[in-house]
């Protein structure tokens, strides 16, 4: 079961237009990308500040996305997921234009379309993400997964799907994340719970019609 709604947390966040002159804008030459190689067929890229302007587009995102609090099935209960989301399966259809030009730079720069978006919101602290892989966008062994943050930093976690040590990324505001090669069959990421305060985060994951889809129709 999902509900959709008006934000139902005040969030503290200022409107848009007290930013205007704050136009978001992202660097077409990843000029601060940094990948680590995570086993010989996987690998994350860390690209700080990729998107400048990045207090004003999560106003935008926060005020305009459409958040929806769902519930999943969890073995035998059902559990509401300690997030909102809003989901835009075509890009055409999500509301903030700074997305548009985000998807257009990744997909040239890493060779996937992107055509569609998942953001997530952390209200504060106490929302998460559990340890996963990227499924049903991600059904072909190599895929390349763009996540842009937007607000406060929260750890993001990246561990082998056998389990093992978790390499720990930090990503700021307006800071991508992206993971690549086999991760989402071999590794698992999540971003946990912490107990120290932290503001509003929204991450939004890129994703793309072409990856969705099994190699074999
Ligand atoms: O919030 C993040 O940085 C990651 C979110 C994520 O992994 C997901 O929604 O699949
Ligand atoms: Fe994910």
């Amino acid at each position: 079961m999902n509900t959709r709604g008006p934000l139902p947390v005040d969030l503290g966040v200022a409107q848009p237009d007290l930013f205007a002159d704050d136009v978001p804008s992202v660097d077409e030459h990843f000029a601060t990308a940094h990948r680590i190689a995570l086993d010989a067929t996987s690998w994350v890229e860390h690209v700080p500040g990729w998107l400048t302007g990045s207090e004003h587009l999560l106003r935008e995102v926060i005020a305009t996305a459409g958040w929806e609090q769902r519930d999943r099935w969890m073995i035998n209960r059902v559990v509401t997921e300690p997030r909102l989301t809003a989901e835009f399966p075509d890009l055409r259809d999500a509301p903030v234009p700074a997305l548009h030009t985000a998807a257009a730079a990744l997909s040239e720069h890493y060779g996937v379309r992107y055509d569609g978006l998942w953001i997530n919101l952390y209200r504060d602290h106490h929302d998460s993400t559990g340890w996963h892989g990227d499924w049903p966008t991600c059904k072909r062994d190599i895929c390349t997964v763009p996540v842009l943050t937007l607000g406060a930093s929260r750890r993001f976690l990246i561990k082998p799907r056998q389990g093992g040590r978790s390499l720990v990324l930090t990503p700021a505001s307006g800071d991508l994340v992206v993971m690549g090669g086999r991760c989402q069959r071999d590794w698992r990421h999540c971003v946990p719970k912490q107990t120290v305060p932290a503001g509003a985060r929204v991450s939004v994951n890129f994703s793309s019609t072409f990856q969705a889809t099994r190699e074999n129709g």
